[in-house]
């Protein structure tokens, strides 16, 4: 085994951003452990969409914590970009976090008293991003996002589907080599649907690695591969044979979200 963790031969060769051994965990709440997480594995390529679908209390957002840090598996193992993870310490996978994985959660966390350009801003220049780069980049999110104007805007001045916007920019601005996505376009009607679709199509198509939670059949139609998450296990993973090279998704009509 290697100082980082990532033993085995033929290590280098793997292409995966993601690979998971045996992921398991058990949340110790009020009442009875529920086993969220029941021995998972998985491998994400690099440049794969793949959207994890699945009934509420299935253990998908649980897998995104795992994946992301933001949560200790019990047993199993992860890697990143081929180095070992799971043993991590807080303060480390923070720094990835702000480096080479882009997370959006249901929950925006924005910073409520920066403005949204400081909210997007902010993880860039962390990140040793240039402050004039930082800004090229987040007016270039905003466009495309359908948030020009609203740079100057605080966070609680906006409804929930814009913060959901900023929030999945701040995730991007870093152009991270993965994005853990939980329900993106959770909280948005169709046009911001729509958008935030349209951008995750866009990334993908120019090399993004994207993993994304969602209840949606329309968004989980625009990614490769879907991988049907039951009971804390892997039930089914379909590959959609390349379905987001569209930039509507491989299925007819999946943007068409207008009643
Ligand atoms: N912090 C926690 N403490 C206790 N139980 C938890 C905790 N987080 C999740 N659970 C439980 O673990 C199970 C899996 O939850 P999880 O949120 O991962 O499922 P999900 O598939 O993402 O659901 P949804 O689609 O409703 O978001 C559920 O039964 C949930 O109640």
């Amino acid at each position: 085994m290697t100082a980082d963790g990532a033993g085995g031969a033929g290590e280098a060769a793997d292409d995966a951003i993601v690979r998971a051994e045996g992921l398991a965990k058990t949340h110790h709440g009020e009442g009875t452990p529920v086993r969220a997480v029941r021995g998972v594995d998985l491998r994400v390529a690099r440049g794969e969409f793949v959207a994890v679908t699945g009934p509420s209390g299935a253990g998908k957002s649980t897998l995104l914590h795992l994946l992301g840090g933001l949560q200790r598996p019990d047993s199993g193992h992860i890697w990143i970009d081929g180095r070992r993870v799971d043993g991590l310490s807080e303060a480390r996978w923070a720094v990835l976090r702000r480096g080479g994985i882009g997370v959006v959660f249901q929950f925006f966390n924005l910073v409520s008293n920066l403005t949204v350009a400081d909210n997007i801003e902010l993880p860039a220049l962390l990140a040793g991003m240039s402050p004039r780069d930082a800004r090229a980049s987040r007016t270039e999110l905003l466009g495309d996002l359908g948030m020009a104007g609203k740079e100057r805007a605080m966070p609680n001045e906006l409804s929930g589907g814009e913060q959901q916007r900023v929030a999945l920019a701040r995730a991007l601005v870093n152009k991270p080599s993965l994005l853990l996505a939980d329900e993106p376009a959770g909280s948005l009607d169709s046009t911001g649907t729509r958008e935030v679709l349209r951008l995750l199509s866009r990334f993908h198509r120019s090399g993004q690695t994207i993993l994304m939670v969602t209840h949606d059949a329309r968004m989980a139609s625009a990614a490769d591969r879907v991988i049907s998450f039951f009971d804390g296990r892997i039930a089914d993973d379909a590959d959609l044979g390349g379905a987001s090279a569209s930039p509507y998704g491989g299925v007819s009509g999946v943007l068409d979200l207008d009643p």
